[in-house]
Parts: C-alpha cells; structure tokens; sequence
C-alpha cells in the first residue's frame, strides 16, 4: 500500500498541518508527488496536494482508517524538493501550507470544489488556461503600405518585433505584453498570418547567429573573479551563495549570462530574477540575444494564458532559462544549476501579501534543496547579504563577497556634487533647482546631450502646509498626509485613492484645519511641478519626459517613454524611483536629485538604507558612456551620512553609521524583526486583538534572550479605508523560529468579528 501526505485547499479554512490518505492501487502511476488531488475532508470533497509519499502507513494512525485519495486531477507542478521548501515557507512565514504550495502550481490552473448553496451538491472546477499556444506569427501581405495611427503604438510594436522574422505568439507575448487583440486586429487587414506548427527545437537559426554578437570583448578582472566563484559554487552543488557586489555598470549583467551560458553547458538551468519594473524589452532581449528559444518569461503584464505557456515551456525542458520577476523563482526548471537575484537589496522581493515571502530566503532555502548555486547581484547589497558574507556563513550554505569596482572600457564613476539646500534658500533662491543643478542643466542643453533628474517618491513632500502652524492635511479615512496636485487642483490620498478638491478641504476657504489661518501653501515639489520649472529654465529645444505612477498607469506606457528618451537628441527624463534602476544609456552625463531627503524622514529603520540605495543607483545612471558623467543631489541634509557616503562613493562611510545604530538598536542584520498588525472597524476589538496577541507572544518568549516585544500601537497609518490598524513588532535572534511562534500565537488568539490580522515575518514595511 502507498499512503500520500496531502495538503488539502480549503478557502475557508486555513489548516496548518498535511493530511495522510491512502493512494488505490488504481491511482498509484498518477499520484505523484507535486500532483492535484481530490479528497475528502471532513466530510465534503476537497482539493489537495500530494506533498509526499510513503510505503508504510504514518506512525500511531491506524492505516484501516485512512481516506482514499478520490482522483488525480492534475499533472505534477513540483517534485520532492519543491514540496520540502513550500512547507518550510509555510513554516517560515507563518501561513498555510496551501498558500505556500499554490506558488508552485501552473499559472492560471485553478482546481476547486464549489457549491452553488448550501446543501447544493458539490461541484469541481478545473480551470486553466490550457497547453502550450503552437501559434506564430509573421508580416503579412498587407504589412508593406500599413501604417499603424499614432495612438496604436501595440500595433507598432508589434510590427516592429515581426520585422526580425517570424516568432512563436507567446514569445511575442512575452517581449511586447498581452498582444492577442492587437495580433487579431492585424490579422482581420492581412497585415499579419497567424499559423499553427509544433514548435521543433534548434531550428531557430536566428538566435544563434546574434548569440555570437552580443557576446563582450574580454571580461574585466572583476568580472573574471566573480564568475569563477560562481563556477566553483555550482560545481559545489551545496547551496554556496555569491554575492556579486559591482558598481553600477560594471558588467554584472554580463557575468550572469557567462555563468548561466556553463551552467547549460554543464546540462543544468537557472532561473533569473530581476525587479518587475526592470524587466523590460531591453532586459529580456539580452538574455533571449544569448540564449534564444531556451529563454522563457514571466512577469504579471502577461496574461494567465501567456503565463502558462512560459510556464510549461520550462516544465517540458523546451526552456531552460527563465527569467522573470519574484514569481519566477517557482518556475519549474529541471536540474536547476543557477539562481540569480539581480538588484538582490529590492525591498519588492517581500512579498506584501500572504505568503510575505522573501524571494532572497526562499531562493536561498531551494539552493540548498536543489543543490545548486545562488547568485546575489547589486551595487547596494543588503546589510543582510554584506552581513551573511562577513560571517562567511548562514543556515549551514557558505556566503561570498566578490567586489566589482572597476566599469569595463575604463568608464569613471561620476563625480558627485552635495547641494545644501537651506543656504540657496537664505540666498533667496525659490527655484526647485538650485544655482549647480539648474546651470548644469543648461549645459546639458547646450551641448545636446541626456540628463536624468529623481524625485524622491511621487508627490510625497507634495502636500499642503500651514505655514503658521505647520499642520498638514491629512485623509480623515487613512491618517497620512494628502498629496496637492497642482494641474487638478486637487488634494489626494494615495493610501485609499480617494481625493478633494482643493477649495472644498478643509473648507471652500482654505483655511487651516487646525488654526484657522488662511497661509495654505504647497509645500515641495511634485513631478509636475518639476517639469514646468524645466520647460520654462530650458525653452523649447529640449524634450521633458515625464515618468511617474501617473504617467504609467497605462500598460506599455513605461517602455514608451524610455524609448522616446532613447530615441531623442536631447532630452530630460523627469522621474520617481522608477527611473533609479537598470537605465542603461551611455548619453546620459548629468543626474540631478531634486530632493533626496524625503525618505530619510520616513518612520522606518531602513529608512538611510533605502535612501542610500537609491542615490547610489541613480548616480550610478551618469556616465556610462565615453564622456564624463556628473551627479548634484540637493539636500537639507548635506552632512548625513548616507548622503555622503554617495558623495565619495564610499558605502563604508554610510556602513560605519548604519550598522552601529542597527547594532544599538537591535534590528536586522543583527536580529530578525516581524510585524503584526490587526485592523478592523472596531476600535475597541481592535486594541482587544492587538493586546491580547502581544501578551500570549510575552508569555511564550518573555525571558529568553534577544527577543524583544514592541506595543502594541497604532500603525504610521493608523486608518486604512475605515479600518482602525494597530500592530506588534517583535525582534528575535537570527537563529529563532519566528514564524512558528507567532503562528502559535495567532492560533490561540480568541476569535472577533470583523477583526484581521496579517503576521509579516522578517517584514519590509512597518508602516
Ligand atoms: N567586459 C565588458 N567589455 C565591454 N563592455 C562590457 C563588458 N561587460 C559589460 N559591458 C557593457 O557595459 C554596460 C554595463 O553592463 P551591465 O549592464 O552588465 O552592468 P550592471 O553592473 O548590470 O549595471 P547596473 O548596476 O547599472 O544594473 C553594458 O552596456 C554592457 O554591455
Ligand atoms: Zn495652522
Ligand atoms: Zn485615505
């Protein structure tokens, strides 16, 4: 007899634990561990997943009364390994083993036992988005004298990607977002042919030849070293973890597609991650430039059917690179030799929602379980990572360092100019740019060449202020400042979405809320703003583009506008954070940073870091090319040391500051620190819940050394669409199980109505 540990889906349960059944002789060929599998559960049908098998019945249960398993309903999603790593990630951070199993199912295959009401009969759903799309796509006969609007910019695109040959849909798919609409509108005027074939391997001759193009001169020192120490922790197959720790544009790109390029040779794959919002056109066509059809994408502006088929690219060994954002460290990759992590300090690798994974830790976990090497790339890495590698050692894998200082072709890191901002204020200056950066800028102008200026976060300091009393307006529903919008005349928030008018808040007068008076005055700068005071400094002659979470909401949007600033002769690129990463434009010679302090104020102990990584990054936007590069960041805060630290391109002067508060305070990278935070309409069950859960979590851990219960307070945003937030931040010793106990904890919480609670261990936001 074989008997299947199953980890049953039950939405309106979150069990902890697996379950055993019995597997009939009839379904032991399909009952496979990784499979979908329906079951019963007290006493009504339910999906599950086979997590293990075993030839004898689990210890102190008495086999006669097992459950059988009832059907098999899909085909495996992940093997023993995988099924070790989703329990531990339960375990680890504190959620049901569902949840952590259904990050390594199939995109887009949901299976699931409803009913219409109750006492319905039970009914199983299985949805998905089917098996792999043969289709390709080429120019048709009526591609000659079409010519796309100019508001059909898919259209363009796609036509562009068609003029190098015919591609399979999904590849289109994957390097120009969900295109089937556009493709069936070319279609309809013969501009396109839509054909099905099988798709037959190393027929795609074209790869090859580009494979050969776009490899590099000679690699520098650096580089060299780095991908030698990649080498030798995959041949190692232990789990070792490289840290690749380059400068911005030192090739670290470069040395991941080397080291991934042996790990094919070698018969094993890698996965790639990189920041969502860097995985563009460019980024994907380094890797499918090198490696061809054996690259498969995934990233969330695909569609479900899309998704899948990268998906099962990858499961059917047609793929055996994948590249993708955090969700693609699930991605089943057979004989998986590498993963790499690039811009490995990206607070967007925490998961925000259930399962609040961390894909560093996971990553980290299923090296180790797989037997394969990790590769961490950054110019800022973690205080985390950097600490890991000093210690040499963490969970049980070995952690390396290896420096990249050097940008190859002998290109210089920028110089870097401070900006005080409170004496060109004294001055009398009321520009958003003071006297450096606004004649930089024209030089910029005058010699026709490309200059980036950051914004630190939309809008933030973008608010009203009463300049008597200094009180800002803030979302009576969220309790965070409101962002002024000076095009709309609008106050908004950007915790809830909702907005005001500017004259209807606080009252059609616009008095102060608190005192009355009438001295209402925008305070700091917005985009927006930004881009006027650039147009009337520069004139006509140079072009203003605009990237920031309104300029991209549109899907596609992002990659438009870089390409516009690619293409322009001049130009200015005018941005939040997301212009900080992955800009690769060697005609960029100035970077500007027009407030680089907000974030500093955040109430965040990552809050130095932060802004350190993104100053570092986006100077790190200079001067790629031949000539010079320059970089003026302006400030209230000159002296700061994260601040100088970029000034002088020394990380150990923000290191030095940074890790001895860390140390003092007992935060990460010399403890582990979780957030749990209940919300709920009513205030007082509110404070019931919170109260409650940081006694039981005191009770069991109170006394032991290094772990430390904070609260329970209010959070930073105290109100959330109605909700009422309060939270308890606990620290531990590296070493503890922080996650099961608060889970423990949780469990032993008395239930209240309307009451949520979210346990985030090892959290990113505390907010
Ligand atoms: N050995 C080399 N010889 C010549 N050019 C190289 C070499 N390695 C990389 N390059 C080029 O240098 C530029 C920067 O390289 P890459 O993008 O790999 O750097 P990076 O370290 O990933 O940058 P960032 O930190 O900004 O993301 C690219 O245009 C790349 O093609
Ligand atoms: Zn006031
Ligand atoms: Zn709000």
């Amino acid at each position: 007899m074989r008997y299947a540990s199953v980890v049953v889906d039950i939405a309106t349960r979150a069990l902890d634990e697996p379950f055993d059944y019995v597997v009939p002789e009839g379904l032991a060929g399909a009952c496979v561990v990784g499979a979908t599998v329906l079951v019963t559960f007290s006493h009504r049908h339910a999906v599950g997943y086979v997590v293990a098998l075993a030839d004898e019945a689990p210890a102190g249960v008495e086999a006669g009364r097992l459950l059988p398993v009832e059907a098999v309903l899909a085909a495996p999603a992940f093997d023993e390994a995988g099924a070790r790593v989703a329990l531990w990630l339960a375990r680890e951070y504190a959620c049901p083993p569902a949840d952590a199993v259904r990050l390594f199912l199939a995109p887009g295959q949901t299976v699931k036992v409803t009913r219409a009401g109750e006492g319905a009969p039970w009914e199983l759903v299985c949805e998905s988005s089917g098996p792999v799309d043969e289709r390709w796509v080429a120019l048709g006969e009526a591609a000659e004298g079409f010519r796309p609007r100019a508001n059909a910019s898919r259209q363009r695109q796609v036509i562009e990607a068609l003029e190098a040959g015919p591609m399979r849909l999904a590849e289109l798919a994957a390097t120009a977002g969900a295109v089937s609409q556009t493709v069936a509108a070319l279609e309809r005027r013969g501009v396109v042919r839509v054909w099905r074939a099988r798709h037959v391997r190393g027929q795609g001759g074209t790869s090859l030849s580009s494979a050969v193009a776009a490899r590099p001169r000679e690699l520098t020192r650096g580089q060299r070293a780095a991908l030698a120490a990649i080498d030798e922790a995959r041949e190692a197959a232990a789990g070792d973890v490289v840290l690749v720790d380059g400068v911005t544009g030192s090739g670290k790109t470069e040395v991941y597609l080397d080291a991934i390029e042996h790990a094919l040779a070698a018969g094993r794959g890698a996965i790639v991650l990189v920041p969502e919002i860097s995985l563009t056109p460019q980024t994907v066509g380094r890797f499918r430039s090198r490696f061809g059809d054996e690259v498969a994408v995934l990233h969330s502006r695909l569609s479900a059917g899309e998704r899948f088929d990268q998906w099962d690219l990858a499961r059917r060994g047609e793929a055996r690179v994948v590249v993708g954002a955090r969700s693609a460290l699930f991605a089943p990759v057979a004989d998986l030799g590498l993963i790499v992590i690039d811009e490995e300090h990206e607070g967007s690798y925490k998961q925000d929602k259930s399962p609040r994974y961390h894909a560093r830790e996971v990553a980290a976990r299923l090296a180790a379980e797989r037997g394969c090497a990790l590769v961490l790339g950054s110019a800022t890495p973690s205080l985390e990572s950097l600490r890991r590698c000093e210690v040499g050692s963490w969970r049980g894998a070995r952690w390396r360092r290896v420096e990249m200082r050097e940008r190859p072709g002998g290109a210089r890191l920028p110089e870097v100019r401070v900006v005080d901002m409170a004496s060109q204020f004294r001055g009398g200056r009321r520009s958003v740019f003071s006297a450096p950066l606004a004649e930089a800028l024209e030089g910029v102008r005058d010699r026709r060449e490309k200059a980036v200026l950051l914004l630190n976060r939309r809008g933030f300091s973008n608010f009203l202020m009463c300049r008597d009393c200094g009180c800002v307006p803030e979302c009576p529903h969220c309790s965070c400042a409101l962002t002024y919008h000076e095009r709309t005349h609008t106050l908004e928030c950007h915790t809830c979405g909702r907005s005001w008018p500017q004259r209807a808040y606080p009252d059609p007068t616009t008095r102060c809320p608190n005192c009355g008076s009438r001295y209402m005055a925008a305070y700091g700068v917005g985009t927006e703003r930004v881009e006027d005071e650039l147009r009337l400094l520069l004139g006509d002659g140079v072009e203003v583009i605009r990237m920031d979470a309104d300029a991209t909401r549109r899907k596609g949007a992002h990659q438009e506008l870089l390409e516009r600033f690619d293409a322009a002769e001049c130009a200015v690129l005018v941005g939040t954070q997301m212009i900080a990463k992955g800009l690769d434009f060697p005609e960029v010679t100035l970077v500007g940073v027009v407030n680089a302090d907000t974030t500093l104020k955040l109430p965040d102990f990552r809050a130095a870091e932060r802004t350190y990584d993104l100053l570092e990054q986006v100077a790190g936007r200079a001067g790629r090319g031949g000539a010079a590069g320059e970089v003026i960041i302006q400030t209230y805060w000159a002296d700061h040391p994260a601040i100088q630290a970029v000034a002088r391109h020394d990380r150990d002067v923000f290191l030095a500051y940074e890790l001895e508060d860390r140390r003092d305070s007992g935060y990460p990278p010399f403890s582990r620190a979780a957030n749990a935070v209940v919300w709920g309409r009513d205030a007082r069950a509110v404070a019931a819940s919170a109260d409650e859960l940081a006694r039981l979590v005191r009770e069991e851990v109170g006394g032991e050394g290094g772990w430390e219960v904070l609260g329970p307070t209010d959070c930073v945003k105290a109100r959330v669409k109605d909700r009422v937030r309060r939270h308890v931040v606990v620290k531990a010793p590296l070493d503890a199980d922080l996650g099961p106990v608060l889970s423990r904890c949780a469990a032993r919480l008395p239930r209240r109505q309307g009451i949520r609670m979210a346990l985030d261990v090892d959290a990113y936001d505390f907010m």
